[in-house]
């Protein structure tokens, strides 16, 4: 089993890793610029839910800096942050040919940014169950956690032989696949549930501050709760994601439920630790507040945190992990 990874950032890494342990060759494209910065590798700390000890070993990817047909691969795992996907779209379709891509990462747009370039039946939606950061601690260190399991889901909700085939080949990494049927609210859903946490996080100066706080917490919840009526407005059925549902409890006993999960899921806890994307969290605070704008949907509690998203340079998080783990 062939496989190409579509960068090396933390996705891409985390379930590149994976898939070499259990036996596949995995590549990974890579900017030219980032051989020289891959070329010892990666040391990883993850948190791998698969297993009962943390996760501490070298990660070498197999760099390439020019891509290749991507006939060639059994599976092309395309995982970037949503805002740079429009920018890959041209080369992916260059070089497609007749082979699929499993795109692995958030979607604001809806997929016909994707269709000018790439058509309906080739590509599929996931989103992974892991996640953390780099640090230079010096070395180049990924801290983070994996969890047993993916979502994964044709747009269209079909049952396609593509879906079953992906199945079979995260399933053969210990890695179980729960499907969704409507892919595209998933991710919608998911993407505010980001904006609602990352954006306290930075109100908050750090994740850690949040998740100690219950009142802040709290806070994020009535901030979820205004992205996922961006949702709403949207067509979204938000109730019919349980992760969604569940902060739809009063505020306290939502903030409760949340603070719960995150000390008894240690795996999570870590994500959301090491998870240091500072840019990332700005431009996806900056969608959901220009969505909100456009279909008239108020979400004061998130406008209110716009000095501090404007404010956003330095990686917070980076610094605190870096201290806990040297
Ligand atoms: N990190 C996390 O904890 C989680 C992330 N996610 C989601 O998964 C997705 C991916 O996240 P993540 O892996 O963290 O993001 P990263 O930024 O770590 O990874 C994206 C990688 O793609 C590379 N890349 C971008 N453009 C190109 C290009 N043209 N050619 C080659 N490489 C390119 C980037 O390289 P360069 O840096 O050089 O531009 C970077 O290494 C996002 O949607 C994120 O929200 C979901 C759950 C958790
Ligand atoms: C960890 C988090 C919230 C990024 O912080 C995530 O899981 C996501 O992007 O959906």
């Amino acid at each position: 089993m062939k496989i190409l990874m579509f960068g090396a950032g933390v996705i891409s890494t985390i379930y590149g890793h994976a898939f070499r342990q259990s036996g596949y060759e995995v590549f990974h494209y890579v900017k030219p610029n980032k051989i020289d910065e891959l070329k010892n590798g990666v040391q990883l700390h993850l948190l791998d839910s698969r297993k009962s000890n943390p996760h501490i070993q070298n990660y070498k990817p197999l760099l390439i800096d020019e891509l290749p047909s991507l006939e060639e691969f059994d599976l092309v795992v395309v995982s970037l942050r949503h805002y740079q996907l429009e920018s890959v779209l041209p080369l992916l379709a260059e070089k497609l040919g007749k082979a699929d891509i499993l795109f692995f990462n958030h979607l604001w747009e809806d997929t016909s940014l994707i269709e000018k370039y790439i058509q309906k039946g080739q590509y599929i939606w996931g989103f992974p169950n892991a996640g953390g950061g780099f640090y230079h601690l010096p070395h180049l260190t990924l801290k983070g956690s994996l969890m047993d399991s993916i979502i994964l889901g044709e747009m269209n909700g079909d049952q396609s032989d593509k879906l079953m085939r992906l199945t079979n080949i995260f399933q053969q990494a210990d890695i179980k696949v729960k499907v969704q049927k409507n892919m595209q609210h998933w991710l919608w859903k998911q993407f505010a549930l980001n904006a609602g946490i990352s954006s306290m996080a930075v109100k908050s100066g750090g994740m850690d501050e949040l998740l100690s706080s219950l009142p802040k917490i709290r806070q994020a919840v009535l901030c979820i709760r205004e992205a996922l009526d961006v949702c709403k407005a949207r067509g979204v059925n938000v109730k019919e994601f349980p992760e969604a549902k569940a902060f739809y409890l009063p505020s306290w006993l939502a903030a409760i439920a949340f603070w719960g999960v995150t000390m008894t899921n240690k795996q999570q806890r870590e994500i959301f630790k090491a998870y240091n994307h500072m840019d990332e969290i700005q431009m996806i605070y900056n969608d959901i507040i220009k969505t909100a704008k456009e279909l008239n949907v108020p979400v004061p509690k998130l406008e209110g945190i716009s000095v501090e998203m404007k404010k956003i340079k330095l990686d917070i998080n980076e610094k605190k992990v870096s201290q806990t783990i040297v």
